[in-house]
């Protein structure tokens, strides 16, 4: 049974149970569950630390973990990143109060407070910058205030928090996250892995992508799937009305609604767009 690691609490946990659950796969009912078995699918789901779970993965005790790419770099487990979510998205940033650093350089000698040590020290060292990093386990952004640190490095996503700290970023990006599957990495994948795997990306793609229909002269079909060319080929149909073709393609989400008005404007007619529920490409 392919045994795979969820986080069981925090910013990834929410939206990894519920990618499980339009991949098809079952999930705990209760939120103190600490495992739940998928008998069907022959998948076992541990519900772990989003901090840990890099680290059991890299152990080989677990097969196949979600996590964000920070924790992973963070641990130094031997794990390996084999494919994006598209969700839990952040930077990872130096901040201080407002006004007082405005570069990295300037961190020399000072103070940084931060929960990812394992990502923050290997940076300094890149930057050659020698400074004290203090770890903590969180709210760091409160770490100044208290006169712990002159400095943070933390996950941003809006900003609020570091705002309402009265801090601001200061140089570039340490890094961009997101959430990750992480396998182990050791060329050898697991029974189970290929099609735990292509069930994300169906519901990546399912997420991604809408299913567009509509209705064109024959004349105007060659235009239209230059709009929407799908990602192999537009499905091309005749209509009973002479003269009329139907055109059924996958477009981008995000562009949907463009991609709607130019169709209109060079004579569509008839434009349904559908969500699409899963899908393998
Ligand atoms: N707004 C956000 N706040 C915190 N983490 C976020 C946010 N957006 C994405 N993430 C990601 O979530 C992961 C951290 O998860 P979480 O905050 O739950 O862990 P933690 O801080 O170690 O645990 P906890 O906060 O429960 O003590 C990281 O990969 C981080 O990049
Ligand atoms: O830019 P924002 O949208 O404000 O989000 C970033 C904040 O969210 C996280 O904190 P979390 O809630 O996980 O608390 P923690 O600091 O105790 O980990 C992170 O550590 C930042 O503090
Ligand atoms: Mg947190």
């Amino acid at each position: 049974m392919l045994k795979v690691a969820v986080p069981n609490k925090g910013a990834l946990s929410e939206a990894a149970s519920l990618m499980l659950t339009e991949a098809g796969y079952r999930q705990r009912r209760n939120a103190k569950d600490l495992v739940t078995v998928d008998h069907d699918n022959q998948v076992e789901f541990f519900y772990l630390r989003p901090r840990d779970i890099a680290i059991y993965v890299g152990e080989g005790t677990l097969d196949v973990g979600i996590t964000g790419r920070d924790l992973l770099l963070d641990s130094g487990a031997q794990a390996e990143e084999i494919m994006t979510l598209g969700f839990g998205a952040s930077t990872f940033r130096f901040a201080a109060p407002a006004g007082t650093l405005a570069a990295e350089s300037e961190l020399a000698g000072r103070r940084i407070a931060t929960s990812y040590p394992g990502i923050v020290r290997p940076h300094l060292e890149r930057l050659g910058i020698e400074s004290d990093v203090v770890r903590l386990d969180g709210a760091v952004e409160t770490s100044i205030r208290l006169g712990v640190a002159d400095a943070i490095a933390d996950v941003v996503e809006t900003g609020t928090t570091l705002r309402q700290a009265g801090l601001e970023v200061f140089g570039e990006p340490i890094l961009r996250s997101e959430a990750v599957v992480v396998t182990r990495g050791n060329g050898t994948d697991p029974d189970g892995l290929e099609v735990f795997r292509r069930r994300l990306e169906s519901v990546i793609v399912a997420r991604t992508y809408v299913m567009m229909d509509y209705d064109i002269s024959t004349d105007r079909v060659e235009d239209a799937v230059r709009l929407t060319p799908g990602i192999e080929s537009p499905t091309v149909s005749p209509l009973h009305r002479e003269g009329w073709a139907a055109v059924r393609s996958m477009v981008p989400r995000e562009t949907a609604q463009r991609v709607m008005d130019d169709l209109f404007a060079i004579g569509a007619r008839g434009i349904l767009v559908t969500d699409i529920l899963a899908c393998r490409i």
